[in-house]
């Protein structure tokens, strides 16, 4: 398999964390993210869905299917909308921590693939409508760690 020129890795093992909030939205992700994996020859086998309740969630799950030691990449995927209180920061800026101190703690990329909008069409149109599909980008990136993880 190549991706810009280079191999990657035969067979990568890739693990999704995926929050059922916001559950039209993120099934939309879910759906492009094993889309892509599959045009980029990635064995629909060797693809595992965590479904967590909601953002929040993704910390714990990814450090456990980070630590299971099973996987080459991990891909966070969510959707996080604007509500009326000052829960939309409180959770964003915690999830991108969690994420990001995964990505410094282990040697297995994870991406971040939570939209983070301020109403419903905003995450629709980043799930598959006019805006692309935040997974399917999110999934072409793991698969671009991947390969250069392999390369360190
Ligand atoms: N408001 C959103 C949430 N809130 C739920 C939290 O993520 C969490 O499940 C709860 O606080 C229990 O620990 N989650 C999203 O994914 N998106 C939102 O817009
Ligand atoms: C768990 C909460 O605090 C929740 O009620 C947040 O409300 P909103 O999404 O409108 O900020």
């Amino acid at each position: 398999m190549e991706f810009e020129g280079k191999l990657i890795a035969a067979d990568p093992r890739i693990a999704i964390v995926a929050s059922k909030f916001n559950e039209t939205v993120t099934r939309k992700l879910v759906a492009g993210a094993e889309r892509t994996l599959a045009q980029f020859g990635v064995n629909r086998d060797n693809v595992d869905v965590y479904w967590v309740p909601g953002a929040f969630e993704i910390g714990f799950t990814a450090k456990r299917v980070l630590a299971s030691s099973k996987y080459d990449g991990i891909m966070t995927l969510g959707a996080v909308i604007k509500g009326e209180t000052d829960h939309y920061d409180l959770i964003i800026n915690n999830v991108t921590n969690a994420v990001m101190q995964l990505n410094l703690q282990g040697t297995i990329p994870l991406t971040f693939g939570l939209l983070t909008t301020d109403n419903i069409e905003q995450a629709l149109q980043r799930s598959g409508l006019k805006v692309g599909n935040e997974g399917s980008s999110t999934a072409q990136t793991l698969i671009e760690m991947i390969s250069l993880n392999q390369t360190i």
